[in-house]
């Protein structure tokens, strides 16, 4: 069986998503090409809130946007009652731009400036992840100055290595995120939040790392979190109200990658909590998790242009395609597999073994390093899965190339969600030279 991600083969033989043939996609937005499948995120996000409903626990679910944010990203959140995680300011603006709701929105990130807490304070954000006793401070004064109590969790890092590509490991000892709980460095960051009434303490956050499919890691990480509220239960007479559990849950990029589903990682989590909670005599706080890779990675295809071949006999076959690490970094950064099909040659059999080049100026650009596909033209519209987490998130303008459009589909119906950058967008920030000299050669 091919692997089609969500999409399926119509009676044309090209690969249709949303009920729409992405060849028409690709003639009609030009490639390559960002398309999102609106049912399956929508699909994504029910399965997180439906589990945690079915179980009667009290639960906040907020989408990592880094994942992938643009204004009609956040306001589909929105409409599916999701939280938000924002971890800058330029996500922030564009949640707020979305008309999201300040008081739904969750601020990370390991070095906030003091412009982004300000403003995160005035707008109202619901809650701020506090990263660091840099942080705490500047939160204290901004609200001591604003006359401003200030919803905070603290971020912890548990010391535990989830099975993940060490780049996205964020849960172990030796990270820049968070409060070491070895060294005791939660606890202090505890007494000065407690401290200070212009901070209100509602609990504790940590993540562990992204792609993870394996649910020890998780299970261990709530172990940790509540061995530690038991310990400030009694030393400090604290009681969290959030345990924040953060993201990180695995999707199958490939048809060799092994799948948990989001009810049967969500159900080990409630359970270890409950028993947590019931073992050390604790009150049950909310459950808050932010799935980013989860909610958006297989609802997005990237469509390119096949153009130069080369073939190398007993070597390599290269084809080279309209994109690459500009649009999608991760294989080159992470060594991250895909799969591919001709979108529109899907009833034809493969009969060959190419690899997918891109079109930038690095032997690293390499966007999939074998994959079988029928005899192919220049022209021929070439489909790569489960691209929708980080991908446009982390696409750049390397060689200048222009970021490639975004379109949602569903039911049928084809909308550009954000548009392809031009050249004139690649120069508009740039300054000519003040000092004009002519050069004679
Ligand atoms: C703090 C935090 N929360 C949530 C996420 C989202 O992770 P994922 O996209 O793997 O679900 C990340 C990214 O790893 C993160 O750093
Ligand atoms: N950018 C990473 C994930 C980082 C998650 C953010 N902490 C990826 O593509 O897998």
């Amino acid at each position: 069986m091919v692997f089609l991600g969500s999409g399926n083969m119509n009676s044309e033989g090209h690969l249709e998503i949303g009920d729409v043939d992405t060849v028409d996609l690709a003639k009609e937005f030009g490639t390559p090409l960002y398309v999102y499948d609106v049912a399956k995120i929508r699909e994504q996000a029910t399965a997180y809130l439906s589990t945690f409903k079915k179980r009667n626990v009290t639960a906040k679910v907020a989408y990592a946007s880094k994942a992938f944010s643009c204004i009609a990203m956040v306001q589909l959140m929105q409409q599916e009652g999701l939280h938000l995680d924002v971890v800058s300011g330029g996500e922030l603006f564009t949640a707020l731009q979305a008309g999201f709701p300040a008081t739904h929105i969750h601020f990370h990130g390991n070095n906030k400036s003091i412009e982004e807490l300000t403003a995160a304070v005035e707008e109202g954000v619901g809650s701020i992840v506090v990263d660091n006793f840099y942080e705490l401070d500047c939160l204290k004064s901004i609200g001591e100055s604003l006359n401003r109590v200030i919803p905070i969790q603290l971020r912890i890092t548990p010391g535990i290595e989830a099975h993940t590509h060490e780049y996205i490991l964020t849960g172990q000892e030796d990270s820049k995120f968070g409060f070491d709980l070895i060294s005791k460095q939660a606890d202090q960051a505890l007494h000065e939040a407690l401290s200070s009434s212009y901070i209100d303490m509602m609990g504790i956050h940590c993540h562990i790392g992204s792609q993870i499919f394996e649910s020890d890691g998780f299970v261990m990480a709530i172990r940790k979190i509540f061995d530690l509220l038991e310990d400030w239960s009694e030393s400090f007479g604290y009681e969290a109200r959030v345990v924040n559990l953060g993201g990180g849950f695995g999707i199958a990029y490939t048809t060799n990658d092994k799948k948990i589903s989001i009810e049967e990682m969500m159900n080990v989590v409630v359970d270890e909590v409950q028993d947590q909670v019931a073992e050390k005599s604790l009150a049950m706080p909310e459950i808050w998790i932010e799935p980013g890779r989860s909610i958006v990675g297989e609802a997005g295809t990237t469509l390119y242009t096949v153009g130069s071949e080369k073939r190398i006999p007993g070597v390599r076959n290269y084809l080279a395609v309209d994109g690459g690490m500009t649009d999608n970094l991760r294989p080159a950064l992470y060594q991250a597999k895909y799969e591919a099909v001709i979108a529109n040659r899907l009833s034809q059999k493969n009969t060959q073994t190419v690899s997918i080049a891109g079109k930038c100026c690095e032997s690293g650009d390499m966007l999939i390093q074998e994959v079988s596909l029928p005899k192919t033209s220049q022209g021929d519209i070439l489909a790569m899965f489960c691209t929708g987490a980080y991908g446009y998130s982390m696409a750049n303008n390397y060689n200048r190339l222009p970021r490639p459009a975004v379109v949602f589909v569903e039911e049928g119906e084809a909308q550009l969600v954000v548009e392809r950058e031009t050249y004139r967008d690649l120069v508009h920030l740039d300054r000519p030279l003040k000092k004009t000299v002519v050069t004679s050669f």
